[in-house]
């Protein structure tokens, strides 16, 4: 399987936060769901990617190219859509398309105008009147209207309605059917994730907990309920982390396997969502894996 990008021992340190020692792959055909609390470092391993931040150590390749020695060629095959696009918003989208089109040597109009259609969006109406969901669309618009092979997107459906972020997420299904694409994006909304995720890469403090098949993940990990009597210093040691109640205990497994051995039927193992699995690894102090 081809690797559309790949971090190696990728290295970034602020004031008071660091990267450490990024390494993962984003496989190409594939969309890839970003997930971390806030502050976990996914701006500032997205911004890396697209080469807007110098990273202070490892090696970036993306389409199997060096990314600071084919940075424009890399450019003009990515559709890049971040959090804090600014558009001129006293212009309309037709004077918009008129600047940005040309910036674009595989800029397509046919596509283009499918997609203002297809999400409604006003032609002739300054962008600034746009709601933050328009917004949000007229920069996925533009962002894969040059028929880029790889979507990056830093946040697309935060903020927005259910209905919205269906379309969105319809639009980027409908991109995924021509095989060659592929998608990476950042999210608080685990739930968008099971709709249309292949793979899960997950950011914690800065480093890489996993970057796994969605599948694989969810068979791996399970909700345990069972008795508090059940639990000593041996057995809490199989958990991602815990919670206890008055009735019973919770916990997360990473290795439903083990556990079933473990314990048998005495605990309850249920299947978790990506929210379980994000929930209970910010709460644990799990070591990096990769
Ligand atoms: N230019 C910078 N200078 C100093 N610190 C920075 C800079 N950019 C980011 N940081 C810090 O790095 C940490 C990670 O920020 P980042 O924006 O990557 O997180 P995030 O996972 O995208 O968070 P969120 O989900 O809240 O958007 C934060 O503590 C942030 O304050």
């Amino acid at each position: 399987m081809t690797n559309v990008v790949e971090f190696n021992h990728v290295s970034k340190s602020f004031k008071d936060f660091s990267l450490k020692d990024v390494t993962f792959s984003i496989k190409k055909g594939y969309i890839t769901g970003f997930i971390g609390s806030n502050g976990a470092g996914k701006s500032t391993t997205i911004k890396l990617l697209m080469n807007l931040l110098k990273k202070d150590s490892g090696d970036i390749t993306i389409f199997g190219l060096d990314q600071n020695k084919y940075n424009q060629e890399i450019k003009s095959r990515i559709g890049f859509v971040y959090d804090e696009n600014c558009f001129y918003d006293t212009l309309t989208i037709k004077e918009l398309r008129k600047i940005i089109a040309p910036m674009y040597p595989k800029w397509n109009d046919d596509l283009f105008y499918k997609y203002v259609d297809q999400f409604r969006l006003p032609e002739k109406q300054q962008v600034k009147s746009f709601s933050k969901g328009m917004k949000m669309k007229l920069a996925i618009v533009f962002a894969i209207s040059h028929d880029p092979e790889f979507i990056v997107m830093d946040e697309p459906t935060s903020g927005l309605d259910p209905v919205f972020r269906r379309e969105i997420l319809e639009i980027l299904h409908e991109i995924m059917l021509d095989e060659q694409k592929t998608i990476f994006f950042s999210t608080h909304i685990t739930t968008d994730l099971d709709r249309i995720a292949d793979y899960i890469t997950y950011i914690h403090k800065g480093q890489i907990l996993f970057s796994k098949e969605r599948e694989e993940l969810l068979a791996e990990y399970g909700i345990v309920k069972g008795k508090n009597d059940l639990l000593d210093r041996d057995t809490e040691k199989e958990f991602v982390s815990i919670r206890k109640t008055g009735v019973g205990f919770e916990a997360l497994t990473s290795n439903v396997k083990k556990t079933m051995n473990l314990f048998g039927d005495e605990v309850l193992i249920e299947k978790p969502s990506l929210e379980d699995i994000m929930y209970y690894t910010d709460k644990g102090n799990l070591s990096c894996t990769h």
